[in-house]
């Protein structure tokens, strides 16, 4: 059921003007958000708190391009808004205490251990937030949902928040984040839609209208679309499911393209054209990463199964299934190419992150990819334009596939795209980076070992112009 003021029959609803807030987690959510949020509220003081000491200070470094997350447009924004209505700071007690309203924007990653382990979201951070706002709360507080978390989430925090005793009233949103990083500001300033779930009840509508009006400020009301709570936090988890299943469906195909000739782009394009099945998400890939996709699938699979619903279980399982096979398929193509042994050969990645325009690298298919090659004893050189060497280090370490000493002598960062390519045996692309198609490939090619290999996972480089340098080019899905 979807709900408005308009629509109650409740006459006099007064929502409280919002004039502080906080947001706890300064991460690739919090951070991009609040920044916009200032940005469109000049008159409300946005409060962006964390633990993390150094994240805090490099939002607070005067030099923009030091901020810890690199999305295009943000160093504008920030700097715009910072300072004269937001702050970044360690200190969450405090701005707890003076904010009307406080958003919940930390990390919800799939649990390592226990029950649910591999599957369902860890929401130690959350109920740490909970329970650290019922101790520190003096005044009323509307409470949002920021990150994604299971349905019904909102109860357990309700739970915690109203067993306070010191008459502090809470009233609990959900306000899921639909921004894809690397386009983050755009998809904030422009968001196809803003998602606010709240208790039908009087009070709950008047918290609704509140943070309404938070966005109202630059956002048409029709595309603010409110629903009771439990639909907003499981919409969140179907977004996501449904945009990864339109990923691992495309990549399905890509494999049938390779084995019966057909052009993946070519069936993409052919079928995007039906407006009921429409153009986007149907590029072809090594396979989806990020931090959310799997995690969020993970999460909805794990709440399936815990409501007995098996087949609903297995049937989104099958998305993270054709993932994993892809970007095993990816290496494999690569090793049963190079004369089935890449042992002691020169790889070159182009690209670590997770995607194009973003430093953030977690569940990359690179890391997955390169710990496949590893194991065949590749030497793997990789230049990503804004990954830095000690990421891709922790990012192989988590794995805890081999000792950091082994994954430091297979894994070498070059900073200049040509030295990493320089004598390679081949190039695998990994991120769709946009200067990669800038390269001087003739200079490349000669710099290579012979047959000279070109494994293109995003396929953004010009297979034919490539062809015709010489190369051996193997992309996804022709
Ligand atoms: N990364 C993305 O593009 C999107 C993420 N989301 C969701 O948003 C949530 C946050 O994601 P990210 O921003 O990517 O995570 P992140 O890991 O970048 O940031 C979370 C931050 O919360 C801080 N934190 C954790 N517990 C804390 C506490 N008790 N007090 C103060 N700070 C604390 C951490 O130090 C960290 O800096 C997740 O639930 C995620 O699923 C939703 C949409 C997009
Ligand atoms: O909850 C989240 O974290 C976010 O997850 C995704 O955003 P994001 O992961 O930042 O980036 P996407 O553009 O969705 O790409 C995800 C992965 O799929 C891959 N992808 C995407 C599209 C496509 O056609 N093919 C493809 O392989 C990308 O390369 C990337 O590895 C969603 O698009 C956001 O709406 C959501 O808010």
């Amino acid at each position: 059921m979807l709900a408005t003021l308009e629509n109650t029959s409740t006459t006099v609803l007064k929502p409280k003007k919002i004039t502080s807030i906080c947001c706890i987690g300064a991460g690739y959510v919090g951070g991009p958000t609040m920044a916009v949020m200032a940005q469109k509220n000049p008159d409300i003081k946005v409060t962006v708190v964390d633990l993390n000491k150094q994240r805090i200070a490099d939002w607070n470094d005067s030099d923009l391009s030091k901020l810890p997350i690199f999305e295009p447009g943000l160093d504008q924004v920030v700097a715009e808004a910072r300072g004269r209505n937001l702050f970044f700071s360690t200190n969450v007690d405090d701005a707890i205490r003076e904010a009307d309203m406080i958003f919940i924007s930390v990390n919800t990653p799939t649990k390592t251990y226990g029950s649910g382990k591999g599957m369902a979201a860890d929401l130690k951070y959350i109920e740490l937030c909970a329970r650290q706002i019922a101790q520190i709360a003096t005044t009323d507080k509307i409470v949002v949902e920021k990150s994604t978390l299971p349905v019904k989430t909102a109860q357990a925090i309700k739970s915690i928040l109203d067993h306070t005793g010191n008459g502090v009233k809470f009233q609990i949103l959900s306000n899921p984040e639909f921004l894809a990083e690397g386009t983050a500001m755009t998809d904030l300033a422009n968001p196809d839609r803003v998602l606010i779930g709240g208790e039908q009840t009087e009070e709950g509508l008047k918290a609704i209208q509140s943070l309404v009006d938070v966005y109202a400020t630059w956002i048409p009301k029709a595309q603010i679309l409110t629903t009771n709570i439990w639909s907003s936090e499981l919409s969140k988890l179907v977004a996501n499911a449904f945009l990864a299943q339109r990923v691992s469906s495309i990549n399905a195909i890509s494999e049938l393209c390779e084995a019966s000739g057909a052009n993946v782009e070519e069936v993409a394009k052919a079928i995007g054209m039906d407006s009921r099945i429409g153009p986007k998400f149907l590029k072809a890939s090594v396979g989806f990463g990020g931090s959310c996709f799997q995690k969020d699938i993970l999460n909805l699979v794990y709440i399936s199964k815990s409501l007995g619903l098996t087949e609903v279980a297995d049937y989104w399982e099958q998305v993270i299934i054709m993932n994993n096979h892809q970007r095993d398929r990816f290496a494999n193509n690569i090793v049963s190419t190079l004369y089935n042994t890449v042992s002691g050969k020169k790889i070159a990645f182009l690209g670590w992150a997770f995607k194009k325009d973003t430093n953030d690298t977690r569940e990359s298919a690179a890391i997955y990819v390169a710990d496949k090659l590893i194991d065949e004893q590749a030497q793997i050189s990789v230049y990503d334009p804004k990954v830095t060497a000690v990421q891709m280090q922790a990012d192989l370490n988590y794995l805890n596939t081999r000792s950091e000493a082994e994954n430091e002598n297979f894994v070498k960062t070059e900073t200049d795209a040509y030295k990493a390519l320089e004598g390679a045996h081949a190039i695998a692309v990994l991120t769709e980076w946009d200067e990669f198609k800038t390269y001087n490939w003739q200079r490349i090619y000669e710099s290579m070992s012979k047959p000279a290999f070109v494994f293109d996972g995003r396929n953004v480089l010009d297979k034919t112009a490539l062809e015709a340098i010489g190369f051996r080019v193997k992309a996804i899905g022709k």
